[in-house]
């Protein structure tokens, strides 16, 4: 979470710096929104099935892998998000154009 907390806020400061247009704020921050989103509902599920199934079960390693699975896929979708509309600007700005 702190994790997130900082990759979140250091993305929210390189848009302002780099002045992105409303339509890449948009995207920006939907792969904010995505990765919250995603990591609250794992701990929501790791939580829930260590409460269920404390000891080792098939279906509660199945459930919690999956629920990893949705952050990482979403950890991808920000990544690429954030070099397709910080990358270019990025690279103007310490290699000029
Ligand atoms: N009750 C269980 N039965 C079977 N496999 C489990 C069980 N609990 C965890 N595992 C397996 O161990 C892995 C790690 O589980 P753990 O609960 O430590 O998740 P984690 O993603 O490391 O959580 P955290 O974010 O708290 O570190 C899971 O991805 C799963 O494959």
């Amino acid at each position: 979470m702190k994790f997130h907390l900082l990759a979140s806020a250091i993305v929210a400061i390189a848009g302002a710096v780099l002045r992105v247009d409303a339509g890449e704020w948009l995207w920006l921050l939907s792969a904010i929104a995505a990765v919250w989103v995603t990591e609250l509902l794992n701990t929501g599920v790791e939580r829930a099935v260590d409460l269920a199934s404390p000891d080792d079960h098939e279906l509660a390693k199945i459930a919690k892998d999956a629920a990893a699975g949705a952050v990482l896929v979403a950890s991808l979708y920000a990544a690429a998000v954030g070099v397709i509309v910080l990358g270019p600007p990025l690279w103007r700005a310490f290699f000029g154009s």
